[in-house]
């Protein structure tokens, strides 16, 4: 019996030896591990002692496997924790925007929703053959829970306390939950008192001495943000409680309660001496930003409608920043948004959407928007050698990892045979995760840099403001490219305009207290079928043009007795009281496609037509006006003339750069024959999806009977409006190479001749600039919030 119970025993002080010098890396397994040979050791005083020695050796044969396997597991272990610093690693050197998607449910099931989703994709009926898929890192279904997003967000409050930055912020439609997501409501809160909480609880878990500030004197300066020194959840939790309740919220056609401004929490957080953190000082930017809205659905009216223009403008703000990301520009617009799309930051979109049919041209707006976000990638060049690397030290930890995992099998099974339990290895059991996120990134796939505003909604297109800071070489022709044609009959589309210009300083300021015109058009036209587009497209269009005149009743009497050009503006006062609000829709896609090829004729033909030819209107079926009427709405508009345009100072046909003929030509070849047939106008350039439909809404103003009138307004004001500047800069800035030659002057070259053109180029320049810098031109483009908060 002695001898029977001594070589287990003279065992277990080896075992537990060999185990303790594990004991750093293992937890439950040294554990399980010591019970099991406690179990052996009690369960062997049960041998009989005819099979003692075959027992015995068993029994050590067990152990030594049970030892290798902990071996094993602990070499699995650090293979894991090593591939998860690769991942980290690469995902640090690819700073790319990490996109989840939350589906908000329908209000009511007898809805028919046209937007499915699962776990990793979210699937878009087109029409009943056609469907379109968008992939993001994650997609809360709408029966997810508040604790299902915030299980996904919590590795991101966790890298904040190892020092790195990071934004978590929520996008998308008015009324799609993104306050919801963000802040919650008390029975079920949201990500901002969650983070908060959570940030508190890890910072007691490291014992780590931390100052946590609701802001902090970073990198960036906000005006007006006031810091405060916080020392529990609760001193931020109040904080944020009075700052949501300065944050207005009204009711409107699409939510109750609809936040009217962007709400973004800054946490800043110190911690001198830690040296596992990634830096001594970092942020985390927590951001709900007001909702995109189209003010034809939400039907808003003053301020409301004030509101919603604003938030959509600085939403267009956002889009400028990807479109400089994605084309890898040196200068991003807007520090805010650096501070958290640097290397080692971590950013996280949360786009909205919603399910219902009604919303459809939003949703995909705000999926495409989201698409592109995820799609951006930090100075990828730069960073391709060290992300090569690190695919090919993944490569072979993963070879490592898989003899590992096969070595433990085998000695698994071998245990289990010898005695019949297998050997529970859990930390070496890892999902695949990580292993797909770096077989799916690391193919480094060139940003194949499609034009951002292409497939930007409106306000995700770069402002007016942001296309002045671009050079011209960064504005590609877009409608005269080869492919342009195909491009025709295989169009995924999604496009939507919104934006507000204050007039122009004119003289209807005389008669006027003030003016505004609103501009903003949504197109979704999808057809993925290159052979049947007519036949099998879901389009939605609507264009909306807004002008605004407050007039004063003295002034009403004036312009009724005044008399030139008073009495002028006065009658077409008139006009536009009648247009207000005018609205177009047709939902045929060949209709949309016509209007955009007339639209862009409109702005560069040689020759260009006349828009307010008699064409008959009619209704479509649906009672939906067709392209007709938008033409009809333009020649209706027709009568308002723009007073004071240089080119009706200077009697200008063309407005053109100061580049004479040649270089214009080598700069823009002539398109083939073909081209020409077919297009009837030049290659252009800075002709984005904005500045196009900014020029259709000015066309509408400027068209009039008189062809020369038509032609010369269109170029002064295409002029003005890329040329914004702001009024500190008035006067200063206005770079003359950046004036597009809109038109090849060759008639004018031929009358003029060179020398004399280029010096009437120079010349109107100077005079152009000479009125901006005076003020006589007002070509700001309202305000911009994130331009705003960098002041
Ligand atoms: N996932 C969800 N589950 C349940 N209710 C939701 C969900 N998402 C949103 N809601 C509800 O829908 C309504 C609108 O949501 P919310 O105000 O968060 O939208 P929003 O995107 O912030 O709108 P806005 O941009 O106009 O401020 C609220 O009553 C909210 O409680």
């Amino acid at each position: 019996m002695e001898r029977r119970r001594s070589k287990p025993v003279q065992n277990l002080p080896e075992t537990i030896h060999s185990l303790i010098g594990l004991k750093s890396h293992l937890t439950s397994s040294w554990v399980k591990s010591v019970s099991n040979i406690a179990k052996n050791v009690s369960s062997s005083s049960e041998i009989s002692s005819t099979s003692k020695d075959e027992d015995d050796s068993a029994f050590i044969r067990v152990q030594s496997i049970r030892d290798q396997l902990s071996t094993l597991t602990v070499q699995a272990n650090d293979q894991n924790k090593r591939r998860r610093q690769i991942l980290n690693e690469f995902l640090d050197l690819k700073g790319n925007i990490r996109v989840f998607c939350r589906v908000k449910p329908l209000d009511s099931k007898n809805l028919r929703a046209p937007v499915a989703s699962d776990t990793r994709n979210v699937f878009i009926k087109l029409t009943e053959s056609k469907r379109k898929t968008y992939n993001f890192d994650r997609v809360f279904q709408p029966d997810s829970s508040q604790d299902d997003v915030f299980l996904e967000i919590e590795p991101v409050i966790k890298s904040v306390i190892d020092g790195y930055n990071a934004c978590i912020f929520a996008y998308g439609q008015t009324g799609t939950g993104k306050t919801f997501t963000m802040e919650g409501l008390p029975e079920s809160p949201g990500i901002v008192p969650r983070a908060i909480k959570g940030l508190f609880k890890e910072v007691e878990e490291r014992n780590h001495n931390l100052l946590i500030h609701t802001d902090a004197k970073g990198e960036i300066d906000i005006d007006n943000l006031v810091t405060h020194k916080v020392n529990d959840f609760d001193e931020v939790f109040k904080l944020y409680k009075l700052g949501c309740r300065n944050r207005a919220t009204a009711f409107t056609n699409s939510n109750s309660a609809s936040s009217r401004s962007h709400c973004m929490i800054r946490v800043s957080i110190t911690c001198a001496g830690a040296t596992e953190r990634r830096r001594e000082r970092n942020k985390i930017w927590l951001v709900d930003l007001g909702g995109s809205e189209r003010v034809l659905k939400t039907k808003a009216t003053g301020r409301r409608f004030d509101e919603g223009k604003a938030i959509n403008l600085s939403l267009s703000a956002l889009g400028d920043v990807i479109n400089s990301l994605q084309r890898k520009n040196a200068h991003i617009p807007y520090r805010v948004v650096r501070d958290f799309s640097g290397q080692d930051s971590k950013t996280l979109m949360l786009v909205h959407i919603g399910r219902k049919e009604d919303d459809l041209c939003e949703t995909i707006c705000s999926l495409d928007f989201a698409t592109r976000a995820k799609n951006v990638h930090l100075e990828q060049e730069k960073k391709e050698a060290v992300m090569m690397n690190l695919q090919k030290t993944m490569e072979t930890i993963e070879k490592d990892r898989e003899i590992t995992l096969k070595e433990i099998r085998y000695l698994n099974e071998t245990l289990e045979k010898l005695s019949g339990k297998p050997h529970v290895t859990e930390e070496a059991e890892e999902v695949d995760e990580i292993r797909e996120e770096i077989q799916v990134t690391p193919k480094l796939r060139r940003n194949k840099s499609r034009r951002a505003s292409d497939v930007f909604c409106s306000f995700m297109r770069p402002t007016a403001s942001s296309n002045r800071r671009l050079s011209g070489a960064d504005f590609s022709p877009i409608s005269n490219s080869p492919g342009s044609k195909s491009r025709r009959n295989s169009m995924a589309h999604v496009r939507s305009e919104s934006v507000c210009l204050p007039m122009m300083k004119n003289v209807y300021d005389s008669l006027c207290d003030s003016s505004e015109r609103s501009v903003s058009k949504s197109t979704c036209a999808v057809s993925q079928n290159r052979t049947d587009d007519a036949a099998t497209v879901y389009s939605q269009d609507i264009s909306e043009c807004d002008i605004k005149l407050v007039v004063s009743e003295h002034k009403k009497e004036v312009q009724q007795t005044g008399q030139g050009s008073a009495r002028k503006a006065c009658s077409k006062i008139g006009i536009f009281e009648k247009n207000v609000n005018q609205k177009t829709e047709f939902s045929r896609i060949n209709s949309w496609l016509r209007s955009q090829s007339e639209n862009r004729s409109c702005v560069l033909d040689k020759k260009p037509r006349r828009l307010n030819k008699n064409i008959s209107l009619g209704r479509s079926s649906n009672g939906n006006k067709r392209l007709g009427d938008i033409e009809e709405s333009k020649t209706e508009e027709a009568g308002i003339k723009h007073p004071l345009l240089l080119n009706d100072l200077f009697e200008l046909e063309y407005m053109c750069s100061a580049e004479t003929e040649d270089q214009i030509l080598s700069k823009y070849p002539n398109p083939s024959e073909e081209d020409n047939a077919s297009l009837h106008h030049l290659p252009s350039f800075r002709y984005d999806g904005l500045s196009q439909h900014i020029d259709d809404a000015w066309f509408g103003v400027a068209r009039s009977a008189n062809r020369e009138e038509q032609d010369s307004h269109a170029s002064g004001l295409l002029l003005e409006l890329k040329q914004p500047l702001p009024n500190s800069q008035r006067g200063l800035a206005f770079v003359e190479e950046v004036v597009p030659p809109l038109l090849r002057p060759q008639g004018i070259l031929a009358e003029r001749g060179r020398g004399a053109h280029a010096f009437m180029q120079k010349l109107e320049a100077l005079c152009y600039r000479t009125l901006v810098g005076v003020g006589l031109i007002d070509v700001s483009c309202g305000s911009d919030f994130f331009n705003g908060l960098t002041q």
